[in-house]
């Protein structure tokens, strides 16, 4: 089913190079600057993979604290950019009031030089949850949140800014889990165009603004919501195999399957599925679930099409009653890692990310005089 790898899309071609990530290295492995994410995902909290991203290796009992506690003491908003998330509508997508929250904060704290790029990610890494549930809370619910929490996870403390009260430990763990899952995946496209920015000397505020806008496409991140509203609108398995087959039949894309470089499965689906399968029991759910099966089977049996990252996010996500359109920016939540640690890595050694191209237009001619035109 998978295309050659033409130039299109610079499939398959090596951009650069990188210390922080292979993906399908060694058949269909995704490690972290050398660790399994399966291992990192039973064996580590989200806040010593981001660790790993952004600092280069995991951190010992005493420095996972001291970045766990440096983490939440920057979970604060300055009052200015409430002012502006109050006066963003509720109609508003939440991947644009991510985008709009970093850019705005990237007027207030703007990184001056380099040598602060550390503290930049960190506190990104650490405002983000609670730009999207401050604006959330006021454009739904009309109230103004206190955005500063004591949960030491990041999953956990979103979920308690958005409901308002601390989550049980099956929720916080999931929350962990998906935050571990998608924190890094080399050269994807978001992650490409943070590059590609960091490769101009930009700042930081504009290269992660820039991959909020990549990843709020419906082909990267923006999957797991589209995965949400296609799989929510069947009643049984029997309803959502007919319905794929049509699908398929007039060569529509189904959200959440394939992907740019696994050729035969995504080693995080088998984990998220298993979280979302437990998120199920625990809800009592009897149609999401089975759904989200008969789909993936579907998919399997007529394309060999496999389930990515996110299609198993959409159930387990709304098992925990996250409001869809809040899916996306959980992915950045996570993947601001990665973006960070790749414009570090870039300056490290940059070139300007200039690529030629292919000429396929007009041959040379004059330009006529508009009269004759
Ligand atoms: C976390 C992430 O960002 S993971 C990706 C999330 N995105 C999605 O789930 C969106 C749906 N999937 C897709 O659109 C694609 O699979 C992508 C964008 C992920 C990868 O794109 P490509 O590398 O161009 O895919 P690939 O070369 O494997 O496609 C081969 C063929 O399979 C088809 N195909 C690929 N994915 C799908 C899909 N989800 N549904 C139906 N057909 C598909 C393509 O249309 C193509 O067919 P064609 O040759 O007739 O045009
Ligand atoms: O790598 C890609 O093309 C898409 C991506 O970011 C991921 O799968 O996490």
């Amino acid at each position: 089913m998978s295309k050659k790898n033409t130039g299109a899309g610079l499939r398959g071609q090596s951009a650069g190079q990188t210390a922080i990530c292979t993906v399908g290295a060694a058949g269909n492995s995704l490690r972290y600057r050398g660790y399994a994410v399966d291992d990192l995902a039973e064996n580590a909290s989200f806040n010593e993979v981001a660790h790993l991203i952004l600092k280069g290796h995991l951190p010992d009992a005493d420095e996972l604290a001291a970045y766990s506690a440096r983490l939440r003491a920057l979970r604060g908003l300055p009052a200015a950019l409430k002012e502006v998330l109050e006066r963003i509508p509720a109609s508003a997508h939440p991947m644009d009031v991510l985008r709009t929250g970093c850019s705005f904060l990237g007027n207030l704290e703007t990184e001056a030089d380099f040598s602060r790029q550390q503290d930049v990610a960190d506190r990104l890494l650490a405002a983000f949850p609670s730009m999207i549930t401050y604006w959330y809370r006021y454009s739904h619910d009309g109230v103004r949140i206190e955005v500063e929490t004591d949960d030491d996870g990041i999953g956990g403390h979103f979920l308690h800014l958005l409901r308002g009260e601390k989550p049980n430990a099956l929720h916080a763990r999931v929350m962990d889990v998906s935050l571990i899952l998608y924190a890094e995946h080399e050269f994807n496209a978001s992650t490409f165009t943070a590059r590609v920015c960091a490769s101009t000397l930009s700042d930081l505020h504009s290269c992660v603004t820039g991959a909020i806008g990549s990843l709020r496409g419906p082909l990267h991140g923006g999957a797991n919501e589209m995965a949400m509203a296609m799989i929510e609108k069947y009643r049984s398995p029997e309803e959502a195999r007919a319905d794929v087959l049509r699908m398929l039949e007039a060569k529509e894309k189904i959200m959440g399957f394939g992907h740019a470089v696994y050729r035969e499965k995504d080693p995080r689906n088998a984990i998220i599925r298993e979280w979302s399968r437990k998120l199920a029991e625990d809800v009592g759910d009897t149609v999401l679930f089975p759904v989200s099966e008969v789909v993936e089977k579907t998919m399997w049996e007529e394309k060999k099409l496999f389930a990515n990252a996110d299609f198993y996010h959409a159930s387990a996500y709304h098992f925990m009653g996250i409001p869809t359109g809040l899916f996306t920016p959980i992915f950045v939540m996570s993947r601001v890692t990665g973006w960070c640690a790749h414009v570090m890595e870039q300056r490290e050694n940059n070139r300007i990310i200039r690529p030629g191209a292919d000429y396929t237009g007009p041959d040379p001619r004059p330009v006529p005089p508009i009269d004759q035109r």
